[in-house]
């Protein structure tokens, strides 16, 4: 039999048990902030001797130089020439969908006359340069690399510059030729921390970008926060996770797969259920059982949901809403019959899948939307990895000599209240 912990809200302790469940998340300890700040600075001033010495230490290469480090366009439209037709066509397929998604995610710019005459607005603009991590430690994923890129150039980003970790010197074809249909400009075979490094201070070979997005491990995540300021960074994006909310009716082998679709990511993911139907929790957990061992990822599974697993057995659905909100998780799937009702009591999740026949694996490739979302309760307050990501706002003003009169008495009466004479001098000089 599985390992999966059993929660129940009535207990007294339930609250106490949520907790130890979700501190379970993986947070850079300070051993990971350690080996970063390390890295970060040897990168800074090293730049590409450091960048081939922590490649060739950390990916198991045998790297003489930086420059090996590029993957020529020509590699990878050969990898793209060489993928199987089926393959071809569902990434096509896919790419499509997320860039029609994506459309409706831009931001647009915007301007209006106020009372006195005066122009206001925002304009937007893309950025100039950005790097795209696509994680490549443990399992290199083709999908991240279009729901990085994509958004990017629906932006109208300049240059995308991308990295991925090669462990050994092996690189996922289906990883190339997925940056080759998204239009990634650059490509180098670098990870973890050394890379978020190079993207953020730049090397002699890899260029300092503007912005750096994507997944990662606790060290790319630990080095995307400490170079914030220098770069932009997205929201932290860690192990996967799963919340499903069951009435207890839809088919208990595809939600156990349902929850098995994120544990599989890695040993860290968290997939939790919960359910106002105790017989049908019983039922899933047979059904895990059963499925499990068709799985090649089975011993990865067994682990997390052993360690971030759970069967939650809520009053109502009110109190499952409750509970998930909560968590905060990445991934919500809602299967129940009237999803719509419940809607509007979700408040923190990362994306929703409304329904018993919107399985969060279609999120992952080609619903749409982005799979790049907020982690370890982020969701709280940060976004799904878009568009506006890529885009920044820029205010506009621009005053008529009538409207700028009374704006100088307003401004000149608070920057005397500042002390600030300079402030009001400026000001009133337009009166
Ligand atoms: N939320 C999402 O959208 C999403 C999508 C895909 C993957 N993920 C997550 O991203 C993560 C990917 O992790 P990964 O490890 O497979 O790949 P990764 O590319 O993030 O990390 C691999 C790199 O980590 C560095 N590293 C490993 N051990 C190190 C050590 N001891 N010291 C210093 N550096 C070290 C190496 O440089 C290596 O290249 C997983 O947690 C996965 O769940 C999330
Ligand atoms: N579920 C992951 C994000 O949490 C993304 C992914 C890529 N491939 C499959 N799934
Ligand atoms: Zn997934």
């Amino acid at each position: 039999m599985m390992q999966i912990r059993r929660l129940d809200t009535r207990e007294a302790d339930f609250d106490a048990q949520l907790d130890a469940l979700l501190d379970r998340a993986p947070e850079a300890g300070a051993e990971v902030v350690r080996a970063v700040d390390a890295i970060l600075a040897d990168v800074r001033a090293r730049g590409d001797a450091a960048l081939v010495e922590l490649t060739n230490r950390f990916d198991r290469r045998a790297l003489s130089s930086a420059a090996e480090l590029q993957v020529p366009r020509a590699a990878r439209q050969r990898a793209w020439d060489a993928l199987d037709a089926k393959l071809r066509d569902a990434l096509e397929q896919a790419a499509t969908r997320i860039r029609a998604y994506a459309a409706y995610q831009k931001l647009q710019g915007f301007e209006f006359t106020d009372g006195l005459g005066n122009r206001l607005g925002q304009q937007v603009t893309p950025l100039d340069r950005v790097g795209i991590y696509v994680p490549g430690g443990k399992a290199a994923y083709p999908s991240s690399v279009l729901m990085n890129a994509i958004p990017a150039r629906v932006a109208g980003v300049e240059e995308i510059v991308m990295v991925v970790p090669a462990p050994g010197g092996e690189l996922n074809p289906v990883v190339l030729a997925a940056a080759h249909l998204a239009g990634v400009d650059r490509v180098f075979t670098v990870g973890g921390a050394q890379a978020v490094a190079a993207l953020a201070y730049g090397t002699q070979t890899i260029p300092a970008v503007d912005k750096i997005v994507g997944p990662g491990n606790a060290y790319v995540t630990a080095a995307k926060r400490a170079v914030f300021g220098k770069v932009g960074i997205d929201a932290i994006a860690g192990p996967s996770e799963i919340v499903v909310i069951s009435d207890g009716a839809s088919d208990p082998r595809w939600i156990a797969m349902d929850l098995f679709s994120q544990a599989e990511h890695g040993e860290d993911s968290e997939a939790i259920l919960i359910s106002t139907d105790a017989g049908f929790l019983d039922r899933v957990a047979t059904a895990m059982d059963e499925r499990l061992r068709a799985l090649p990822r089975a011993g990865i599974v067994e682990v997390s949901i052993r360690e971030r697993g759970a069967l939650i057995l809520a009053r109502d659905l009110d109190e499952a809403c409750a509970v998930s909100n909560r968590i905060a998780p990445e991934h919500l799937e809602l299967a129940v019959d009237d999803p719509r009702a419940l809607l509007p009591k979700i408040r923190h999740a990362g994306a929703i899948f409304l329904g018993r026949h919107t399985p969060e694996a279609f999120g992952d490739y080609c619903a749409g939307p982005n799979h790049v979302l907020p982690t370890s309760r982020a969701a709280r307050f940060s976004n799904p990895l878009g568009v506006y990501e890529f885009q920044k706002r820029t205010s506009l003003i621009e005053c008529t000599p009538e409207g700028a009169r009374p704006l100088a008495a307003i401004a000149g009466c608070i920057a005397d209240a500042e002390g600030l004479e300079a402030h009001a001098q400026s000001a009133r000089d337009r009166a």
